[in-house]
């Protein structure tokens, strides 16, 4: 299979997690007969730096030709702590997923046998844990007009839009997935307090008869913050509005046992993306000690989702397992002897290798 992906790889620890990426996709490659080519482009602080804009055109187009794009991260603390700052990376990563109509942002958060006994969570609550939040991505808070301060500044405001439409099809798409795994879907919002979560509840109800095999439940975001601590493995298909998904999965993150470990999907009509859900993790930039398993698995996703590669897909998802299994990790899980960034994708690297011979 030829293919081209356009790489994004941001700012921070985007880099460098990205490269190992990269290097899993070549092994698959190598070992498969395929082609993948890349194009490098620019965006985030790296794209303010050298162009004044964090989603330049060039970086759009590349994406818009592209079969598939990986993105890294982006965010810079000299951005982060300037409350005056005109132009911020997170501006090119919203613009990003608006222009190219990323509406559903797929997160699966499930458990590793290998880390049961480092979470602060207990085992018999955590193990068989196996859900996916879908999060509607181009709506909501991070996108609502009007927002902004008032004249003598001594007010803000952000506005929550949603329309019918936004809520249909990412609504589409988390029943259909349900239809495939555990039957239930739960959504979350808060109905009880906002207009936008109960237009949400109005649409999905409407939705889900078109679904009859679907259980469907509802849960204010409140309680479900705590229920997927307490009982994560109730869930099986969460659907939710774009803040609260965005909360509410670094918060399961602790369940597979790191933020640095959950990968997701950014899936549009015209264009997919795959994106660890951590961010630019400013601290570890340049350090080598970013664990890189959240992008490794984010190209397991783009060759599932995008190039409908199960098999190539799987193989790269056990190698992953494989390298917590031999304790083969960075230090955020991996506290005695951690290996760094690039080893951890080499000895990924290596075991894509060794399965693909064991499978042949
Ligand atoms: N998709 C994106 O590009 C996102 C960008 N950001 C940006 O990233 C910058 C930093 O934001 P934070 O709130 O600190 O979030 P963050 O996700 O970068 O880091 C939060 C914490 O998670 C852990 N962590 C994250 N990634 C890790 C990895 N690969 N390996 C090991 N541990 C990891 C670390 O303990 C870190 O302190 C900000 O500028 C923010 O705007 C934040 C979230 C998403
Ligand atoms: C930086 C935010 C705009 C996005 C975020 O935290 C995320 O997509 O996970
Ligand atoms: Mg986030």
């Amino acid at each position: 299979m030829n293919k081209n992906i356009a790489i994004l790889a941001g700012d921070g620890i985007g880099p460098e997690v990205t490269a190992e990426a990269v290097k899993a996709l070549n092994a698959v490659a190598e070992t498969f007969g395929h082609q993948f080519k890349y194009a490098e482009s620019l965006i985030g602080a790296a794209a303010i730096d050298a162009t004044g804009n964090p989603f330049p055109e060039a970086t759009e187009e590349s994406c818009k030709s592209a079969d598939a794009i990986l993105f890294g991260a982006i965010g810079d603390p000299k951005y982060d702590n300037d409350p005056n700052a005109k132009v911020r990376p997170e501006q090119g990563l919203l613009k990003m997923r608006k222009n190219l109509g990323l509406f559903a942002n797929v997160r699966p958060v499930s458990s590793y046998d290998a880390l049961l006994p480092i979470s602060p969570l207990k085992e018999h609550i955590i193990k068989g844990t196996d859900f996916v939040v879908f999060r509607e991505l181009t709506g909501g808070i991070y996108f609502g007009e009007p927002r902004g301060r008032s004249e003598d500044g001594n007010t803000a405001f952000d506005s929550c839009v949603y329309s019918k439409t936004e809520i249909e099809r990412i609504s589409h798409l988390a029943f259909k997935a349900a239809e495939n795994r555990r039957k239930k879907l739960t959504l979350v919002d808060k109905a009880n307090v906002l207009a936008t979560s109960r237009l949400w509840r109005e649409t999905v109800k409407e939705i889900s008869s078109q679904y009859p095999k679907v259980e469907l439940d509802f849960m204010f975001v409140d309680n479900a913050a705590m229920k997927i601590i307490q009982n994560p493995k109730d869930f099986d298909v969460v659907l939710t509005e774009n803040m609260f998904g965005d909360i509410i999965t670094d918060e399961a993150s602790v369940i597979s046992g790191s933020l640095g470990l959950l990968p997701s999907a950014s899936l549009g009509t015209k264009s997919s993306l795959f994106e660890p859900i951590h961010g630019s993790y400013p601290q570890a930039a340049g350090k080598g000690i970013a664990n890189p398993l959240g992008a490794i698995l984010s190209a397991a996703m783009l060759l599932e989702y995008a190039f409908e590669l199960k098999e190539e897909s799987q193989i790269i998802k056990d190698a992953v397992a494989n390298s917590l299994k031999a304790g083969f990790a960075t230090e955020d899980i991996q506290k005695e002897n951690p290996k760094n960034t690039k080893e951890v994708g080499d000895f990924v690297v290596k075991e894509i290798k060794k399965l693909v011979t064991v499978s042949a």
